[in-house]
């Protein structure tokens, strides 16, 4: 993937490209070279050990390149400080190390790095729905928390930890999704749980002790509190051995094994990813949908008669004929007010094409693709057409090696790695999209942006519509919740040139979408890839 986008982007370029996470020679403090003028050689070797789940590294050889940049690879407590001083003087974090190891990275200026980020507003700004949540799940009862997009989910859960551990309770914050995991600060909940999509649990109480033994996984101590983000791509099935799990684990036979569920989300957004048809060996189409399919339908998620609350203001968009549009077309209802109607005739207008490219981009149409190959090729096309040196931002990774955290690696690679990029490349004029909301950087996801210039220190500079402004790295972490512990930390720019997983749902497609594919065989929308990386016509190439 990424040679391709360097034959196409730098043809003339000699360049070797790496291979998987490791760390290339970029100048001092994370920010970039020219591609044309660095020789990248690899600096590390390393394997990846699927079966054990872990990085393994060979030794690392601290080599110079003709820039004179020094790198060499960050892992483990030691090397932790160095990790963290190659960012910002600025925004340098520092280091607790508590006893027992436990280490807290707190920045100076990076809220980013910062546990508690984005949640030091007081709870009293919470409106009163939002209130009401967090009063039905204090007084311990199971919580669906349901709403539209915009209405505070997020923001809520980050506001539901601080309150639950402030009241001493164990809480475990997790996602259906690696995105929405990395996005609540938690981990996808197949991985804490290890049920597994695939994995058949035998039917409780007959089960064998071994299904639900004690899991090899450190992580999987039984919360006071287990938290849900995007409940709508959890199936019936799942909840039914989620419920399993807890039940044998706990030896309690209450739903949920007598944890607390606060399941959040909003089931007219994406649904579960399940296959519908197989063909059988004679070629006849069998139906593999089960009766129930949503998280509501599951019989334990029922018996545990949760409190729902349903949220209605909407702290994203402020526009109420809108707002009313958008709830009936979520409803599969049919616009017929006069306000509706304007709003529609207005959607009509035409929207340029990619490809017309005498227009300005940021007129383009955001294009999504199915698969990241098909982003990676569209990408590379365009930005190969730009003038200039593209830029190679490479990500600059840490992960810890305390023996109690064997899944560092893993949560990395699922997590973090998944939806930001190993190498960035940006040029003069491309099209990006911020895929995080960056705290007090007024960069929120899903903004789009085009690159106008680069600082004297690399760093690009955006152009997001509000004037051009200088993009840092952003340091994206895996926490282990139960013990706030931060394992694994990915420094790399914000804005993405390719949205990676799943994630118009929380990553602001807010443009029109078009050329949006979807594998017969799926229900809903998994995998959708969008591309943004566009030329803005006046630094297209002759
Ligand atoms: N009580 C509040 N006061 C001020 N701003 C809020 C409040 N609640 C949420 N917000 C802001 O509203 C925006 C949308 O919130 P959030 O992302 O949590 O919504 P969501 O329901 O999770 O959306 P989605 O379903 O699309 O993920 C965020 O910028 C958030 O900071």
């Amino acid at each position: 993937m990424t040679s391709s986008i360097l034959a196409r982007a730098q043809p003339s370029a000699n360049v070797r490209a790496p291979t998987a996470i490791v760390h290339l020679a970029t100048s001092p403090r994370g920010t970039a070279q020219p591609v044309s003028a660095v020789r990248h050689t690899r600096h590390l070797h390393f394997a990846r050990d699927h079966s054990t789940t872990s990085f393994q590294y060979g030794p690392a050889r601290l080599r110079h390149d003709r820039v004179g940049t020094a790198r060499t690879l960050t892992r483990g407590m030691s090397s932790l400080d160095s990790f963290l001083k190659r960012l910002r003087a600025d925004e340098a974090p520092t280091i607790d190390l508590e006893a027992g190891g436990r280490l807290r990275a707190r920045a100076k200026n990076a809220p980013s790095i910062d546990l508690d980020d984005g949640a030091t507003r007081a709870t009293s700004m919470l409106g009163a729905e939002q209130r009401a949540a967090i009063d039905a799940v204090l007084k311990g009862k199971h919580v669906l928390i349901h709403g539209p997009g915009g209405t505070g989910k997020t923001y809520l859960i980050e506001q539901l930890r601080r309150e639950l551990r402030r009241c001493g309770k164990k809480v475990e914050v997790t996602a259906s999704t690696g995105i929405a995991a990395v996005n609540v600060k938690g981990r996808t909940v197949h991985s804490w749980s290890q049920v597994l999509w695939d994995k058949p649990i035998a039917f409780w109480p007959d089960a064998s002790p071994d299904d639900f033994g004690p899991s090899k996984n450190s992580r999987y101590n039984l919360p006071d509190v287990l938290i849900i983000d995007e409940i709508s791509m959890l199936s019936a099935d799942f909840m039914d051995k989620l419920d399993k799990r807890l039940r044998y684990r706990n030896r309690n036979w209450a739903p949920f094994g007598g944890v607390q569920l606060v399941a959040v989300g909003d089931f007219f957004q994406l649904p579960p990813v399940m296959k519908e048809l197989e063909h059988t060996p004679r070629g006849i189409k069998q139906n593999l949908l089960p009766k129930d399919i949503y998280a509501f339908e599951s019989a334990y998620f029922a018996a545990a008669k949760p409190t729902v609350i349903n949220l209605q203001e909407n702290y994203r968009q402020g526009d109420p004929a809108f707002l009313d549009l958008l709830q009936h077309i979520r409803t599969n209802g049919v616009p017929t007010s006069l306000d509706h109607l304007i709003l529609l005739e207005q959607l009509k207008a035409p929207r340029p094409h990619l490809e017309d490219e005498d227009l300005d981009h940021r007129q383009h149409t955001l294009r999504l693709f199915t698969r990241n190959k098909d982003a990676d090729d569209y990408n590379a096309t365009k930005l190969a057409r730009l003038k200039g040196n593209a830029m190679r931002y490479t990500a600059e990774d840490w992960i810890t090696d305390d023996k109690r955290f064997p899944f560092a690696g893993q949560a990395m690679k699922n997590e973090v790695a998944r939806m930001t990029e190993d190498n960035l490349f940006l040029k003069k004029g491309c099209a990006v999209m911020c895929i995080q909301n960056v705290p007090g950087a007024g960069l929120v996801n899903g903004l789009r942006g085009f690159v106008v210039d680069f600082h004297r220190d690399g760093n690009p500079i955006v152009d997001f519509g509000k004037g051009p402004s200088v993009v840092r790295p952003y340091v994206w972490q895996c926490v282990d919740t139960a013990t706030e512990t931060v394992v694994a930390m990915r420094s790399q720019l914000p804005p993405a040139a390719r949205v990676r997983d799943h994630d118009p749902q929380g990553a602001g497609a807010h443009a029109q979408q078009r050329d949006h594919r979807l594998p017969q065989h799926f229900l809903g929308a998994p995998g959708l890839r969008g591309t943004v990386a566009c030329p803005g016509p006046e630094q297209l190439a002759d």
